[in-house]
């Protein structure tokens, strides 16, 4: 069964993984697309964003997602530090690109449990993206 957050129905049978929950790889793939549409359209941050090779990003955060919820991908590019390293990312950047992110499962319906997971999953990257903890500090 594809529908998202569905499980085994009255069955003590393994846990579907969050890949699974999300509906693999298509749903990914469609989440991570909007997601970047949205992120090129936000003013707060599409500056950082300007000579990215925006395809390749596509690509690496759909192998990035599908491997960190447990799918069948293996990530392939670099580590979060080096990636992101000089290109002064504030917390309120980060805190941006999550909402963008938020948008994106919330217009995909994606349940709180699944949006969740995915988040806590993303969140503990926040210290080796983020060089500037406070815009004050600047
Ligand atoms: C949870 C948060 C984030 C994740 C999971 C993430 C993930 C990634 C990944 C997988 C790549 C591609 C790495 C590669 O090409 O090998 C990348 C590149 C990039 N990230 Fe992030 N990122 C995050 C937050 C941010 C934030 C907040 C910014 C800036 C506002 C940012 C700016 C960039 C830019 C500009 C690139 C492209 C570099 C290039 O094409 O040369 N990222 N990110």
């Amino acid at each position: 069964c594809n529908t998202v957050g569905s499980g085994p129905a009255g069955t003590a049978a393994a846990e579907q993984s969050l890949y699974d929950r999300l509906g693999g790889k298509t749903a990914i793939t469609a989440v991570v697309d909007d997601f970047v549409g949205r992120v090129a359209a936000d003013t707060r941050i599409n500056g950082k964003f300007a000579n990215a090779n925006i395809p390749r990003l596509e690509s690496m955060l759909v192998d990035q997602i599908c491997q960190a919820s447990g799918g069948p991908c293996t990530y392939t590019g670099r580590d979060m530090k080096s990636t992101h390293a000089g290109m002064g990312v504030s917390s309120s950047d980060f805190d941006a690109l999550v909402g963008d992110l938020v948008a994106t499962l919330n217009k995909f319906k994606v349940p709180e449990r699944e949006k969740n997971e995915l988040l806590s999953a993303l969140g503990p990257m926040k210290s080796d993206i983020v060089e500037k903890p406070m815009a004050s500090m600047r």
